[in-house]
């Protein structure tokens, strides 16, 4: 940057480096609007006259008296007491006069106060009335601005006294280091609260505004408070303290959404953890249910929840596919050809509250990440990944099924399918090899781990969709699966995008093809918004496959940050 002087040393003055900053700093600042912020900043008549008065200040403080004493006060008043006893010629009679006016007093202790520079404020008086725990009660003042006290308060059961439950981390409270949990509440700006209930307390606390006053009794002091914890979670489900009928403090609740990563600031209560946003400037936690507390609500409301999900017919979008592209469905009777053996309804999925997570960075060299695409039938997975195939060849690669069916004329083994007995698929269905698997007119289709495991090997990127069921076996650390939902865009936009595109059937059906039926667009919504509901929190990416091109580039885009930038990642497959 170029010097900002318009003069040298001293004689540069700061009002004059203000004038001169905006056509200096204009080279280097490329967009418009924080050209004319810049502008409108540095041309604030205010700041100008704020550096004036500065800049005079300064001059001032240069030549700045001394003062000559710094009792001036009391000097005016010996004399008045002094003068008052003699007899009154005309001059002193005025002295005596000038020297009682209330404004000549106060601009003589004023002048004392600059004189002995002593501008900290003076604190009330203690009160008079403190009876015998008088050397164990604390007077605390604190200043409140808008933001919270950070701090909850309950009655105690068996003395009815207020006591302090809860101090959050980072709040107003913590930092000023003066209330900790189990002080007793005696009095809030002189109002005592001995016999108050905890609402109206916090009542008087929120219609506070400036310095409030307490007067307290401590507690038995903390532990030593350990560093700074230093969890991460990733919370699973979404929370709204304000529908929380079970926390005790609404206001010092923790909103957040499902994806949200959390550090998690205390466990110390077994119930309520204290918790900040990843990344979020707040210094102050607040108030989550703990990952106990919110598992055994989970499994007190999660019956109804079952129970609608296996109500909704899902038979249809529970069929064996994808990766074997195979046939969609059975084109007389409409319905899944391939009947997955677990995946006919929805598994209950571990009940999701919140996973510990950390970050993961792929060095180069490391295997890629496994890849899986998840979405309902048609949506348009196998388009996604044939143009992330074509789009670079040597980069993305596929599995190669396994198959119990025989070989068929220009079929090589390893190419389209890996070719295996009857006998030796069930060895391999009962020894835990394959991802998923299905029958279809007799013969066993499946996709292998090693499939996986092969593609990897050759430092490629392995592109897998599957049943959301099947992530739980995924989600490892030699794997690190990043989840892909493809979501459909609204019935509208599927009626138009979808106009020329056909139901496309596998290999083993290559001429059965048919356009989308209003039925498929209404199944394919309905399945999407099941696999949401269920598995959504293991989801990383969420892409509305609306326009094609237009979801093309966004999967290509995140693959390519899942290659090169830092992700949260569960810590367990970092530990390996
Ligand atoms: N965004 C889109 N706009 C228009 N047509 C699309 C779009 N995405 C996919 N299609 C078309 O929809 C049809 C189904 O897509 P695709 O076969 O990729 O779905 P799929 O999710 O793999 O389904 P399946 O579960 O049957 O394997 C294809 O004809 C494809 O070209």
């Amino acid at each position: 940057m170029p010097a900002l002087s318009t003069r040298t040393g001293s004689e540069i003055g700061l009002y004059e480096l203000l004038s001169v900053l905006p056509s200096q700093l204009q080279p280097h600042v490329e967009s418009a609007d924080d050209r004319s912020f810049l502008h409108a900043m540095f041309g604030e008549r205010s700041l100008h006259s704020l550096v004036k008065i500065h800049e005079k200040l300064q001059c001032y403080e240069d030549r700045a008296p001394t003062p000559v004493l710094d009792s001036a006060g009391s000097l005016a008043q010996n004399l008045t007491e002094e003068l008052q006893g003699r007899s009154a010629s005309n001059e002193i009679r005025e002295l005596v006069k000038l020297l009682s006016k209330p404004h000549v007093k106060s601009l003589l202790s004023v002048h004392d106060t600059v004189a002995r520079k002593s501008y900290d404020p003076e604190l009330p008086p203690l009160p008079d009335d403190i009876d015998d725990e008088e050397d164990s009660v604390k007077i605390i003042r604190l200043v409140k601005n808008k933001e919270p006290l950070g701090a909850t308060i309950k009655k105690d059961e068996c003395s009815g006294a207020i006591i302090v439950a809860r101090i959050m981390r980072g709040g107003a409270a913590d930092r000023s280091g003066l209330i900790h949990v189990g002080d007793e509440l005696k009095e809030v700006n002189g109002i005592p609260v001995d016999d108050k209930k905890p609402e109206e307390v916090i009542r008087i606390l929120s219609q506070s505004q400036g310095a409030i006053t307490f007067k307290v009794v401590p507690g038995i002091k903390e532990e030593a408070q350990s560093k700074e914890p230093k969890m991460f979670v990733k919370a699973l489900f979404d929370y709204n303290p304000a529908d929380d009928k079970a926390i005790p403090c609404k206001e010092a609740g923790l909103a957040f959404k499902k994806g949200d990563i959390l550090q998690v600031m205390s466990q110390d209560d077994a119930t309520w953890w204290q918790a900040k946003l990843e990344g979020d400037g707040n210094p102050r936690a607040g108030l989550i249910p703990s990952k106990h507390f919110q598992e055994r609500r989970f499994a007190v409301w999660k019956p109804t929840t079952v129970t609608t999900l296996q109500r909704t017919p899902s038979k249809r979008f529970s069929g064996l596919r994808r990766s074997f592209r195979l046939s969609r469905r059975d084109k007389k009777t409409n319905k899944s050809m391939y009947e997955c053996k677990r995946s006919d309804q929805y598994d209950t999925a571990d009940v999701p509250t919140y996973e510990e997570v950390t970050t993961y960075r792929r060095k180069h060299g490391d295997r890629h990440r496994l890849v899986v695409l998840v979405g309902p039938t048609g949506v348009g997975l196998n388009e996604l990944k044939r143009k992330l195939l074509i789009s670079d060849p040597q980069h993305f690669s596929v599995t190669i099924p396994h198959t119990s069916r025989s070989k068929k004329h220009l079929e090589s083994d390893g190419v389209e399918y890996h070719f295996i007995s009857k006998h030796l698929f069930e060895a391999d269905i009962q020894n835990s090899k394959f991802i998923e698997q299905g029958e279809y007119k007799g013969n066993y289709y499946g996709t292998s781990f090693d499939s996986v495991r092969s593609v990897l090997s050759k430092n490629k990127v392995c592109l897998l969709d599957v049943q959301p069921h099947t992530l739980r076996h995924l989600r490892t650390a030699e794997f690190k699966p990043y989840v892909v939902f493809v979501k459909p865009p609204s019935i509208e936009r599927l009626r138009e995008t979808r106009r020329n595109a056909k139901v496309i059937s596998g290999k083993d059906d290559k001429n059965s093809s048919k356009s989308f039926s209003e039925e498929d667009f209404q199944e394919m919504i309905s399945a999407s918004q099941m696999m949401e509901n269920q598995y959504g929190h293991l989801f990383e990416k969420v892409i509305v496959n609306d326009d094609l091109t237009v979801a093309f580039n966004e999967l290509k885009q995140a693959l390519r940050k899942v290659e090169t930038e830092t992700h949260w990642v569960p810590i367990s497959w970092t530990h390996s």
